[in-house]
């Protein structure tokens, strides 16, 4: 199945906020994941394509439906939000099965889909439990499981994981990509949270000002960000962009060394992170976003206040016009 974003405008009158501006993205049977900071759009779009928010201009097409103007309940989108929305009064099995119930199946078939996708999503257990009885995460895979019992068209994860504890959210990446794989339907998922973006997706779609800066894989958007906004965004910090003879030169911390002959700089701050340390630095360079930082091997983190070396190789740097930002 192929699900596509054409030319999606969406502007609310509140605010006069343009939330999409011209998105277009196009995805088959893998799991797209949308990044971007607070307020890019990344929600505007997924509820335009569930159908809940009507788009100003543009089209929504699942496999070679055209969508656009179908109510939610006619495009066979499963969609599962933020706050896992369960029923506190029913069980956890009543829960997952209440969509097949609406549909007038019969007890004995419910009850073995409701046995199936448990399964799938291990909570088999907690079948005669409450919801008030659950973890935050397990919560969160009920919803899962009532949003999948049935193989929709298109599946639609609006941060499923944000109010999930770290290590519940790690468990869970691993079981939504399994998800992904064994429905074998397109599957966008929203996160603000660009590591797990990485992580998790067959390709990220960067998103930023209501608009798609750059659709790939996690390797190629790694390895070259096509903007700077891109290369700020994606990765485990954001890449030093550094002002060069009218050209903006890119190098990722992870990238940079201390000692050597190279750029003499002051050391402001160091933060122990486990095996690592982040290196907060001051260089005669003009630093066009945010500060110089390395990341280094804590076995070798320098002082405080002494003064360093900073070098890199020329293969590590990436370079992007000054005026446009967009990759050289
Ligand atoms: N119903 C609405 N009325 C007015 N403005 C809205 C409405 N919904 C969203 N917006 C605005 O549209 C823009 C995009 O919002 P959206 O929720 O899509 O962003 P987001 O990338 O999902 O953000 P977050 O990561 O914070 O959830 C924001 O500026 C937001 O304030």
């Amino acid at each position: 199945m192929s699900l596509r974003v054409e030319g999606a405008r969406k502007a609310f009158r509140a605010g006069g906020v343009v939330a999409l501006d011209g998105v277009d993205i196009a995805t088959e049977d893998e799991l797209l994941v949308i990044v971007g900071p607070s307020g890019s759009g990344k929600s505007t779009l997924l509820r335009a394509i569930a159908g809940l928010e009507p788009l100003d201009a543009g089209r929504v097409l699942i496999g070679d439906r055209d969508v656009t103007s179908l109510p939610p309940a006619a495009r066979d989108v499963a969609m599962v939000f933020q706050e896992a929305a369960v029923f506190p009064h029913l069980t956890v099995a009543a829960n997952i099965g209440i969509g097949e119930r609406a549909r007038g199946a019969g007890r004995r078939s419910i009850e073995a889909r409701v046995r199936e996708v448990a399964g799938v999503l291990d909570v088999d257990h907690l079948l005669d439990r409450m919801p008030g009885e659950l973890s935050g995460g397990e919560r969160q895979r009920v919803a899962l499981a009532r949003a999948m019992i049935r193989v929709p068209a298109v599946c639609l994860l609006d941060e499923p994981l944000a109010s999930v504890d770290a290590e519940s959210r790690l468990r869970m990446r691993g079981e939504i990509r399994a998800l992904q794989r064994s429905l074998g339907v397109p599957m966008v998922h929203v996160t603000h949270d660009q590591l797990e973006a990485l992580a998790m997706a067959d390709r990220v779609a960067v998103m930023h000002g209501g608009r798609v800066l750059q659709c790939d894989t996690p390797t190629a958007l790694y390895a070259r960000p096509a903007t700077t906004a891109v290369a700020r965004i994606v990765g485990p910090l954001p890449m030093n962009l550094l002002a060069s003879e009218g050209r903006v030169v890119g190098v990722r911390p992870e990238r940079i060394r201390l000692g050597g002959d190279g750029l003499r700089a002051t050391v402001l701050a160091v933060e122990q992170a486990g095996e690592e340390c982040l290196v907060r630095l001051e260089a005669p360079v003009e630093v066009v976003e945010g500060d110089l930082l390395a990341r280094l091997p804590w076995t070798a983190a320098p002082e405080a206040g002494t003064s360093v070396t900073v070098t890199w190789r020329t293969e590590d740097e990436h370079h992007f016009d000054a005026t446009t930002g967009n990759r050289r």
